[in-house]
């Protein structure tokens, strides 16, 4: 395996991956990274071609063509610590561009139950990422996949919105829900108020991690999520626009296959950037 200085630094198993049980060749190096095993299959029906290639605990694994661009899928399982396994794993396969698919809460109220969350980085709650490098050091999202995703958010004609996210450790309390018999404390209570504050657009729980390893690998991450909830509005649908994420990953991923192949790419992505942007905190 590339870069391997011995099977103790890296598990393998008959040259499959420990956990993801995936070894060079077995996957295009273009992955869409969905938490939930299940969302493989949703992703899977809107690609020409798709096999199921993996799956072994948490780590579902799909390969497959849409519309000429050769894919995969890989789902990371829920919080950094498995999503940390799975970019590590991943990476040493030759994976150099990962889109995570998500669902995530809503915490600005005007941010729609439906609409999607194209991340540009993510606040560091998610607490694996802190094994990795001091807190100082950004999760921040390629530019160029934070582009591609906006542009095929632009051409699918669909609601979206461009910002930071915040990655929690936990569901419950990490995002400012009271724990069982109504626990809480000091800091759970008041993150939800801080972050909403801040402009933080939504809560979920792997984009840091993704974030924090690509940076520090030189491999290139991005983010769209399907927002399910509205912590201001108390709303939750789940299943609300994670089509419409799927598809919009699916459209990104073709976008870079396009400029890494010609050095270009037809967008106009600079300027529907700026105008998400705009419109964001234009208030
Ligand atoms: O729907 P997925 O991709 O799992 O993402 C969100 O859903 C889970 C919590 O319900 C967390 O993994 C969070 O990040
Ligand atoms: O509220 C939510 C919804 C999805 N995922 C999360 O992490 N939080």
């Amino acid at each position: 395996m590339r870069g391997e200085t011995g099977p103790a630094h890296a598990p393998t198993v008959q040259g499959k991956m420990y956990h993801v049980m995936l070894g060079p060749g077995d996957i295009p190096p273009y992955v869409l990274l969905p938490g939930d095993p299940g969302r493989i299959d949703q992703i899977t029906e809107t690609w020409d071609e798709a096999r199921e290639v993996a799956y072994h605990r948490e780590y579902r694994s799909a390969r497959g063509v849409y519309r000429g661009a050769e894919i995969a899928a890989v789902s990371t399982g829920i919080g950094g610590p498995s999503t940390a396994i799975a970019i590590e794993e991943l990476a040493r396969i030759g994976v150099h561009t990962m889109i995570r698919v998500g669902t995530t809460g809503a915490i600005q109220p005007s941010i729609k139950v439906g609409s999607l969350i194209i991340a540009t980085a993510a606040v560091r709650y998610d607490g694996a990422s802190h094994e990795y490098a001091p807190p100082e050091y950004p999760a921040a999202a390629s530019p160029e996949v934070v582009l591609a995703l906006v542009e095929a958010a632009r051409r699918l004609g669909v609601d979206y919105h461009v910002g930071v996210v915040a990655s929690t450790a936990t569901f419950h309390l990490g995002q400012s829900r009271p724990g069982y018999r109504g626990y809480e404390w000091s800091e759970s209570r008041r993150r939800i108020e801080d972050l909403r504050r801040m402009g933080v657009l939504s809560f979920e729980m792997e984009a840091a991690t993704l974030f924090t390893l690509a940076g520090l690998y030189g491999l290139r991450a991005g983010c769209v999520c399907a927002v399910i909830a509205n912590r201001a509005t108390d709303e939750f649908t789940p299943g609300a626009g994670v089509r419409e994420a799927i598809m919009v990953a699916n459209e990104a991923i073709r976008i870079l296959q396009e400029a890494d192949r010609t050095g270009s790419a037809r967008t106009h992505s600079i300027s529907d950037l700026a105008s998400a942007i705009h419109r964001l905190y234009s208030g």
